[in-house]
């Protein structure tokens, strides 16, 4: 059967082209005709450019790689390496200092610091689970992790003690987010509302912004810290409420401020029908409508979008509180063509124009809300945020900045609606930020460390180089350091305070909560103002960073430092390949890096080939659950083709070692009734696919995952057509 329906002379997959005409399209003004026939046009007008852009990729990486080829053997030679890299225009010239002008940005960009969620938007579940995660129980988030330094949750009954040390901790919290004027709030035998103000006073009354319930007898009181709120539910009736001397049940933090739906690396999407559906779910959520059934304790609850909330201003007044993150959506890069539609050509079109125009056009429900306070709006200064990964160097973010501008002409918007998140994550973009800047500069709303993808850009970059350190020294190399405080720099520099992001990576260890507290300060204390976790109840405990930082005066002490030294990193440390010189590989555990490597590839491709799961928690070999995506399953396909590529390990070695892996990552998803084990034949889409990633590695464009993960899983799906696939 054809799965392509005509228009405007396009070849469209026909749940796509349904999914536009029959749901995204209504309600917009936009007409079918007019969509399909500006898609055509974009098409026209920026695939070429995409391609050259591409073609340009590939042309540098050549002359990188002959570079380093024919120095091999000689120390590495920072002025000539930078010269060279200028000569052919990895390094363009840095023109005159300027701001970035970007305006209309929500608060949750431009002044608020706070955590920033990313969840696969496939799945609709996590996916309002993640818009709603602007309110985190503190209780559950120290109740449930290990963040309190004592383990994991307990399975079974509620541990009285462990929720008595909880308790205490979140009233610690509060007494550094919003101490009182003597004593501590686990003393307090009742909170209430007289005159205006919160008794027992805070030791800053401006503090107190909300109430709800009768002032004497609130049943929630308001706080706000760093521009942060804090909600203390009071309720005598409550099972933790009726123990406590002021009957409070629960502390709720503001936590994910804003929430990164994800259409690029966390999710698997392959053609038409997967584009519809991840298309859906942001239609869903930009119209306020998705709704899903969460089976939960046996009974069936629909999860929809969280309504705002409301309370009691101190001077009788409404606060309303958002309900929600503020939703930006990531769109795929530039490197994919999608078979989703075939140009007049017959051939796949560019996957991030695809996007582009249809994120943007379900946005529109968002921004033609009658009523800019209805409830469930996203934006509430009319801007749409769309996330841009992977892209290298100032051309680039240029052609994304004209993309989008085209696509705001096809749909009637003013200029610079769609504000543009840069990612850097890719090598050429850090060492040109500054130029990459100015290329979107009036709608650049952030940037962002993406470490992960750096990472194996990194590695792909220099891979004839020579070999590199082993991936758990990569974090302590000096490219690293380089790249994050530069990125800092830039952005100061830049004018992104009070306008844009200044955002840092993610936290890829979703079990390990203690250590996340103990470590992510860092983001903060970087001057960043926001940084990514992997959960709801990670965006809880990070929130508290916030409360105990104030990233906009480190802002400026980071402004004013940089204005009186000049920036703390040299292009030519960002520049220092993280080779292993030197070094007596005998001494390192070479199969245990290894090992490790191909059991997170396996892990995590089995998952995306097999049940188009884009996203996965996968033990590695110390059976701590790793955050994969296709950014770390990058870093660990480069790094075992680096070795291979220098002879640090051998084939054999490396084949062992996925096959040993194989029946390992078997064992660990026995208990999944939809898994296909891979060993004992290793010849499915997955194992193979694995096997691509690593052997063919190196020949993959920056060392990206996406061609071969793709193609097996397209595979796969021709092999086992889902039901109702043809319909
Ligand atoms: C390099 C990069 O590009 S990073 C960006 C891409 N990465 C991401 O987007 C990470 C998103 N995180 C995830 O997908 C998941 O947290 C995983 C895969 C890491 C772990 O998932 P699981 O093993 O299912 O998590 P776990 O069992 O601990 O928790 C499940 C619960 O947490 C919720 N949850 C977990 N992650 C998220 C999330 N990101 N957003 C919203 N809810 C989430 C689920 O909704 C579920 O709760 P529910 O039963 O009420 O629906
Ligand atoms: O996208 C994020 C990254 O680290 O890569
Ligand atoms: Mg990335």
């Amino acid at each position: 059967m054809n799965n392509y329906v005509e228009h405007a002379g396009l070849s469209v997959d026909r749940h796509l082209a349904k999914f536009i005409n029959t749901e995204a399209l209504p309600g917009t003004g936009v007409d079918a005709e007019h969509f399909w026939t500006a898609l055509a046009g974009l098409i026209d007008r920026f695939g070429p450019t995409n391609r050259a852009l591409l073609a340009q990729r590939a042309e540098m990486q050549t002359a990188i790689s002959d570079w380093h080829l024919q120095r091999r053997g000689t120390p590495h030679d920072a002025q000539a390496y930078r010269a060279f890299l200028n000569e052919i225009g990895y390094l363009v010239p840095e023109g005159p200092d300027f701001q970035i002008e970007t305006a209309g940005t929500d608060p949750e960009i431009a002044t608020i610091p706070g955590p920033q969620l990313v969840v696969p938007v496939l799945n609709a579940r996590y996916a309002l689970n993640a818009a709603n995660a602007r309110w985190g129980s503190l209780y559950d988030a120290f109740y449930g992790t290990d963040a309190l330094g004592d383990g994991p949750a307990p399975a079974g009954g509620f541990d009285a003690a462990r929720g008595a040390r909880v308790v205490a901790r979140a009233k610690g919290f509060l007494d550094e987010a919003a101490p009182l004027a003597r004593g501590g709030h686990a003393d307090v035998t009742g909170y209430r509302v007289s005159d205006g103000a919160l008794q027992p006073a805070l030791r800053d009354p401006a503090q107190f912004v909300g109430y709800d319930g009768p002032a004497h007898r609130p049943t929630a009181i308001v706080l706000r810290n760093n521009g942060l709120h804090v909600i203390i539910d009071i309720d005598p009736a409550h099972r933790i409420g009726a123990g406590d001397p002021a009957h409070v049940a629960d502390i709720r933090l503001e936590s994910a401020l804003s929430v990164i739906m994800d259409l690029e690396d966390s999710i698997a999407a392959v053609d038409g029908p997967d584009k519809a559906l991840a298309y859906a779910n942001w239609l869903g959520l930009m119209r306020g409508d998705l709704t899903e059934v969460v089976r939960k304790g046996g009974t069936d609850i629909t999860r929809r979008l969280n309504p705002d909330l409301h309370f009691t201003g101190p001077d009788g007044g409404t606060l309303v509180l958002k309900g929600r993150a503020l939703m930006l959506v990531r769109n795929v890069g530039h490197l994919m063509t999608t078979p989703a539609v075939l140009d007049r050509n017959g051939d796949e079109m560019p996957e991030g124009l695809l996007d582009a125009m249809v994120t943007t056009l379900c946005a529109l429900h968002d921004l033609q809300r009658a009523d800019a306070s209805t409830a469930l709006r996203n934006s509430t200064t009319g801007s749409v945020y769309v996330v841009k990964p992977k892209m290298h160097g100032p051309a680039e973010v240029a052609f994304a900045d004209a993309v989008f501008g085209a696509v705001e002409d096809a749909l009637s918007l003013p200029r610079d609606t769609v504000k543009l998140g840069i990612m850097d994550e890719e090598r050429r973009t850090s060492a040109n930020l500054k130029e990459c800047l100015r290329a979107a500069k009036s709608r650049v709303a952030f940037i962002n460390t993406g470490f992960l993808d750096r990472t194996g850009d990194e590695i792909h970059t220099s891979m004839d180089a020579g070999p590199m350190v082993p991936k758990s020294e990569m974090k302590s190399a000096a490219w690293i350091s380089a790249y994050e405080d530069r990125n800092v720099d830039i952005g100061l520099a830049c004018g992104l305070r009070g306008r844009a992001q200044i955002g840092k990576g993610m936290w890829a260890m979703p079990d390990l909560m203690a250590d996340m507290l103990a470590q992510k300060i860092a983001h903060p204390r970087a001057g960043a103002t926001c940084a990514w976790v992997p959960s709801p109840t990670a965006a809880t405990l990070h929130a508290t960073h916030y409360h105990s930082y104030d990233v906009q005066s480190r802002q400026s002490e980071l402004a004013d430092a940089l204005a009186a030294n000049g920036p703390r990193a040299t292009l030519d440390e960002l520049l220092t390949p993280p080779l292993a010189l030197g070094r007596n590989w005998a001494e390192v555990d070479l199969m245990a890096e290894v090992e490790n490597n191909a059991q997170g590839i396996l892990g995590y491709v089995v998952r995306w080939v097999d049940q188009g799961v884009g996203c996965s928690k996968v033990p590695d070999i110390h059976d701590v659950g790793l955050m994969e995506d296709r950014a770390t399953c990058r870093i660990s396909g480069q790094a075992l083709a680096n070795w291979l590529h220098h002879e640090v390990v051998s084939r054999d070695q490396v084949m062992a070692a996925m096959k040993k892996m194989a029946a390992v990552v078997d064992r660990q998803n026995a208990g999944d009734a939809a898994y296909t084990p891979m060993s004992p034949a290793l010849d499915g889409p997955a194992f193979l696919a694995a096997c691509d990633l690593v052997f063919e590695g190196r020949n993959q464009p920056s060392g990206y995952t996406e061609p071969v993960l793709h193609a097996r899983r397209l595979q796969h799906k021709a092999a086992r057509p889902p039901v109702g696939w043809g319909g």
